[in-house]
């Protein structure tokens, strides 16, 4: 009898799962009758339905008019898997290690700022999802409950601290040892977001939430470092929490200073000392040049990212990076992948490529956005069955078997896209 709530043991029983869904979503227990569904179109619309127009317009817009987003989909449409038949894959294990850490396939949450804006129990409903799925949780620095809360809420769970580093160097440090004391065990640096790209549908309704309702977030407030700053600048966050919250964003999120390789390796520097030696891993990275130098200041791993299309609109597709750095340096360093994934199918070609591990933005800000906790369970389990089933009927027993002979590519032709709709 196969236990039906056991995430790991259902995802192997198709119509008896999709069965359990459905009751979970469908049964009047909770006053809750929310038909739910798994399709990426069908989720990002009812997200749109449940938010308000600012919550729908920060998940959803992107850099200038969409095209690097555009050039994300396409990218992994130009990717084809060839199925292979007759093998045993009833063995079939998407089961891997992270840094040392066994998790339950190579799909992790990416970092997102502000949960809150989403569902009132924000980023507490997604660390503890992740941990009970077993799949690796990245915190925003931006986030909105503290550091210390979301260790908790996300237990004996792998997870990861993504920073947006401060100018000020003993912000920065704070941060970083509050985060090694709640047990986050790497360092994602983004590298990609020193302050935020022209996003039209945020420019044209003034969308900054932490500088309205959202304010400073928890992660802030529970900083000493920061609350020493407040002091020192004479703002009283309680009775003035827009100032408090501008002063977060505009002094340590998204400041506009340079940083530099230079920079780069003083932080990893101090990482290591405080973490103990933990893996630190530069996100945001498109170029082979990039890449490389990852490898030379001794980064253990990267994440190819463009933000999703957030930040450099026009910039080549993440997959079609993706491709040339796992070429260049992908037995030097870790390389793991996000941007523009929505499917199962997605997943395995960025594997073929050569990526270690993927991770996932939209796909569960969708569903924390629909039913909180629910939704998020929801969407990722949904994604990890359709992963372990992609496998299965593709032909393919192991990870290691998914590599460019996996996939046929098809040439590169630009599509030039029809329409600027928010994606
Ligand atoms: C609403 C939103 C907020 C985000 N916030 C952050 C953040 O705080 N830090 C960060 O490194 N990346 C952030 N990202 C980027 C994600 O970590 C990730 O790179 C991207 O969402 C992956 O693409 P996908 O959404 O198509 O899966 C954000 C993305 C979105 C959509
Ligand atoms: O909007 C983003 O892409 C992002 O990275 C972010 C950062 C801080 C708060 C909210 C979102």
């Amino acid at each position: 009898m196969s236990d039906l709530n056991n995430p790991n043991i259902a995802i192997r029983s198709t119509p008896q799962w999709a069965l359990k869904q459905r009751e979970m979503f469908w049964a009047p227990n909770d006053g809750i009758f929310q038909p739910f569904d798994t399709e990426p179109d069908a989720l990002k619309a009812k997200a749109k339905e449940r938010l308000t127009e600012q919550g729908w317009l920060y998940a959803a817009s992107n850099a200038g008019i969409n095209w690097t987003h555009y050039a994300n989909r396409t990218a992994f449409y130009r990717h084809r898997i060839i199925p292979r038949m007759l093998r045993d894959t009833n063995t079939r294990d998407t089961a891997t290690t992270l840094f040392g850490h066994k998790v339950s396939a190579p799909i992790g949450f990416a970092p997102v700022g502000i949960n809150r804006i989403y569902h009132p129990t924000g980023e507490l409903s997604v660390a503890k999802v992740a941990q009970e799925l077993n799949l690796p949780y990245c915190l925003s620095s931006a986030g909105s409950y503290s550091i210390e809360a979301v260790g908790e809420a996300n237990k004996d769970g792998c997870r990861f601290f993504q920073l947006y580093q401060s100018p000020d160097d003993e912000q920065c440090l704070s941060m970083l040892e509050r985060a090694v004391e709640s047990g986050f065990t790497a360092c994602i640096l983004t590298t990609d977001t020193w302050q935020l790209a022209w996003r039209h549908h945020d420019v044209n309704i003034g969308n900054y939430a932490f500088y309205h309702e959202h304010g400073a977030g928890d992660i802030a407030l529970n900083d000493p470092v920061f609350l020493k700053r407040l002091k020192e600048a004479g703002i009283d966050h309680e009775k003035d929490p827009k100032r408090a919250g501008q002063k977060w964003m505009d002094e340590n999120i998204w400041h506009g200073h340079a940083h530099t390789w230079e920079k780069t390796k003083w932080l990893i520097k101090e990482w290591k000392r405080i973490s103990g030696g933990k893996p630190f891993l530069l996100k945001g990275i498109q170029s082979v040049r990039d890449a490389k130098k990852a490898v030379e200041i001794g980064c253990d791993g990267i994440v190819v990212s463009n933000h999703a299309g957030r930040q450099v609109d026009g910039a080549i597709a993440s997959l079609d990076a993706l491709e040339k750095i796992c070429d260049a340096v992908g037995d030097q360093i870790v390389i793991t992948y996000d941007s523009g994934v929505r499917t199962a199918s997605d997943i395995f070609k960025a594997l073929a490529l050569g990526a270690r591990f993927v991770f996932v933005g939209r796909l569960w800000i969708y569903g924390l956005s629909i039913q909180g906790e629910i939704g998020v369970r929801h969407v990722m389990r949904a994604l990890l069955a359709e992963f372990d089933i992609l496998v299965n009927v593709s032909g393919y027993a192991t990870l290691e078997e998914i590599d460019k002979e996996a996939i046929d590519s098809l040439p590169r032709v630009a599509i030039m896209p029809t329409d600027a709709h928010i994606t």
